[in-house]
């Protein structure tokens, strides 16, 4: 029986009137540790109405809600932490605005990065891209061994990222990622996202 659980984030632009009931139904279809809102090139008072009508949707199934790229707005709106990148401003100030909410570190394939971020704090560390990936121009790769890697030296959770899918995660499961992170695998399943959402649970399960 693996720990690992699922790691929900939006697509990068949603339709905010239809969105919301899309994200219950994906919620409501099998465990989902966390939602990250990420919505990238969106202004701000947008990311705000999407924060004030999906955070309560996530926070109502126990599900965390946190804030792609800005910790400061994180903090601000009632978000339960901030995930933030290599050029996503000082993470020791995020650190401190967060107080006791989740902060998230990009560490792409470095061993390096990964334990700057446990050092300064980080409730996890973010690995990848695992697989290709449509979502994003992900320039980094990484392989399973810097999850076995990771999780036989420190306590703090890894996040595996990039391309995952029902179909591939199972060595990522098994080589000791704590959050699978997904997009595609969810919001374009091609039954749909609660089935997406069933899918990742299942293969999760079965790794
Ligand atoms: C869980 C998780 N891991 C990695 C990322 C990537 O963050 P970043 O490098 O800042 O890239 P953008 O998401 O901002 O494009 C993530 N968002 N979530
Ligand atoms: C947002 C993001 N960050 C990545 C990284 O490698 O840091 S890969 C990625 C895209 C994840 O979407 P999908 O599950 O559709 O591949
Ligand atoms: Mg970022």
């Amino acid at each position: 029986m693996t720990d690992c659980r699922l790691y929900l984030i939006t697509p990068p632009r949603i339709d905010l009137a239809t969105f919301a009931d899309d994200l219950a139904r994906a919620l409501d279809a099998g465990d989902v540790a966390c939602l990250q809102l990420r919505l990238k090139e969106a202004p701000e008072d947008e990311v705000r109405r999407a924060i004030d009508t999906l955070r309560p949707v996530a926070q109502a199934r126990d599900v965390a809600f946190l804030l792609n790229d800005n910790a400061e707005l994180a903090a601000r709106t009632g978000c339960d932490g901030a995930h933030l990148g290599q050029e996503d401003g000082d993470h020791a100030r995020a650190r401190q605005l967060l107080k006791d909410g989740t902060l998230g570190i990009t560490c792409h394939a470095s061993r390096h990065l990964a334990m700057e971020a446990g050092e300064l704090g980080a409730d996890y560390v973010a690995f990848g891209a695992f697989f290709p990936t449509t979502t994003k121009d992900a320039q980094h790769h990484a392989e399973p061994e810097i999850l076995e890697w990771w999780s036989s030296l420190f306590e703090i959770p890894s996040v595996a990222i990039g391309g995952i899918t029902a179909e591939n995660c199972a060595p990522l499961v098994r080589a000791g990622a704590d959050f699978l992170a997904v997009v595609g695998a969810v919001w374009s399943h091609r039954e749909g996202p609660a089935a997406g959402v069933r899918a990742m649970n299942a293969a999760i399960a079965a790794a």
